[in-house]
């Protein structure tokens, strides 16, 4: 099993709506995005994908969230869910699972983890 792994950053703000702290207030962090993308057969080139290709899915995703206020994402917000590390990171996993798999046969999103500082990230996979 092969494993490819790319990160990428995006600046966003958000509050976070029933904390009991300051995370309640809006702030922002430049969060770092990281995907795992696992399969099992190498090309002719000895490549599982190219990293270009997810590189371009990543930035689809990061263009609907970079300089935004995450909680007015369709999906977030009052109505949908709070801006959480672990929220964005299912939201990105649902978001990248279908193009990742179209990439090419026998290849499938691992998980993606969000950092919202060095020092603490989420991850979300699903169990298969
Ligand atoms: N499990 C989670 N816990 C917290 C989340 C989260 O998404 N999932 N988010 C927050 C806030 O967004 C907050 O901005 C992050 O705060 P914190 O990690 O404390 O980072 P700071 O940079 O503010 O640093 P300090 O270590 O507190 O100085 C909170 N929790
Ligand atoms: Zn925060």
């Amino acid at each position: 099993m092969y494993e490819l792994t790319v990160r990428s950053r995006f600046s966003a703000a958000h509050s976070l709506c029933g904390y009991p702290g300051d995370c309640a207030r809006l702030h922002g962090h430049t969060w770092t995005l990281e995907v795992k993308v696992v399969g099992e057969k190498l090309d002719q080139m000895g490549m599982l994908v190219d990293f270009k290709e997810i590189k371009k899915q990543l930035s689809l995703v990061i263009d609907q969230l970079d300089h935004r206020l995450l909680n007015e994402i369709p999906g977030f917000g009052k109505d949908g869910l709070n801006p959480t590390a672990e929220n964005l990171s299912y939201y990105i996993y649902q978001t990248l699972k279908q193009p990742i798999a179209a990439m090419k046969e026998g290849i499938r999103l691992k998980e993606i983890s969000v950092w919202e500082s060095p020092d603490a990230y989420a991850t979300y996979r699903e169990d298969v």
